[in-house]
């Protein structure tokens, strides 16, 4: 299969292509000038939709597109609601109408994010076919992309709601919610719960997908069968012998605040991941 994957340089898109490129014929798409693992590298700033449909029209064998090129990370220098839109969704859309234009494409995956249910205080389980509040700049234009992919895309499409992604190399995700300054803190008991996603399972999850193993034109949770708890995060993530409690009701009390005066969407959305359970289930069949 000729394989396109964007954002190939990336945390998780070059995991997907040490996945498959042993038995795929694979062209990877990044900005950055080089990429230090793929040969058919294109460096291109996927927004200019010209230098897209040109590789595209270059490419028209390519039968399966994984897109995982995206503002992620709170990455990037312009973090406006516009940027999200620009990258987050134009891409995609750009990327849906290029391929119904040039390509006979078999298959399109969409990685996109459990972000989309949005965080809400008082429901901790989120499953496909929930509504979806998205919240976040990044969030809606992950929404919109879904949106706009099943609505248009004329290819099988796959659509797949990674949840907070780690490796053992690169933990993030799981650094942000229990170290600051060089201290590790804690929330509470560091009792609730949390659901994590390895990246080999989305390599595992893309591959069944193009070996015809997943029904098509579907949502995907992608996470981890573990369910971990902020105290097993810790044990991930050790980084000083000193632990800072932060108490519950110190995060409540300011989520409250924040509800009535401050309005912060940014403190909305962090104050409930920490005092909240996340359980994103990827316990649908593929
Ligand atoms: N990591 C996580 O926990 C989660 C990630 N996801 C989604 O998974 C996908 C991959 O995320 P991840 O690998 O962690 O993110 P990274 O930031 O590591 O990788 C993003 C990739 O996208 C590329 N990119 C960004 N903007 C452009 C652009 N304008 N033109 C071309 N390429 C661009 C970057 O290129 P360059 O490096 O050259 O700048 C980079 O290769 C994203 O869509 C993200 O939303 C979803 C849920 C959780
Ligand atoms: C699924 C989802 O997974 C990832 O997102 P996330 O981990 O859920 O979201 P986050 O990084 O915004 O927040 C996580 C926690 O981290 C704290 N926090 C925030 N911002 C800073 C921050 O800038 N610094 C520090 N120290 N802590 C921060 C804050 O306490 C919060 O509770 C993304 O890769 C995303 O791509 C994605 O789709």
């Amino acid at each position: 299969m000729k394989v396109l994957i964007t954002g190939v340089n990336g945390f998780i898109g070059s995991h997907i292509y040490n996945g498959l490129k042993d038995k795929h014929d694979i062209i990877g798409i990044s900005r950055s000038k080089n990429s230090e693992i793929c040969n058919q590298y294109i460096s291109c700033d996927l927004t200019d939709k010209n230098s897209l449909e040109e590789i595209i029209k270059n490419n028209k064998d390519i039968d399966v597109i994984v897109h995982c090129a995206a503002l992620a990370h709170n990455k990037g220098n312009d973090l406006s609601f516009d940027r999200f839109q620009q990258v987050n969704f134009g891409v995609t859309k750009d990327l849906v109408d290029l391929s119904n234009k040039y390509l006979n494409l078999n298959k399109f995956i969409f990685l996109s994010t459990i972000s989309v249910y949005g965080e809400k205080m008082d429901k901790s389980i989120y499953t496909e076919g929930d509504e979806c509040y998205p919240s976040s700049p990044y969030a809606v234009a992950k929404k919109k992309s879904e949106k706009y992919m099943q609505d248009n895309c004329k290819s099988s499409y796959y659509i797949l709601r990674l949840a907070p992604v780690y490796s053992d190399e690169f933990k993030l995700n799981i650094k942000r919610r229990t170290e600051m300054k060089g201290l590790n803190y804690r929330v509470g008991k560091g009792d609730n719960k949390l659901s994590l996603c390895n990246v080999n399972n989305i390599v595992i999850a893309v591959k069944g997908i193009i070996s015809n193993k997943a029904t098509k034109n579907e949502i995907y949770n992608i996470s981890d069968k573990s369910i971990y708890s902020f105290s097993d995060m810790l044990e991930m993530n050790k980084v000083s012998k000193i632990k800072v409690v932060v108490p519950k009701i110190l995060i409540g009390i300011l989520y409250k605040i924040n509800k009535i005066a401050i309005k912060k969407q940014f403190i909305d959305e962090n104050s409930i991941k920490l005092v909240s359970d996340n359980i994103y289930s990827s316990e649908k069949n593929m």
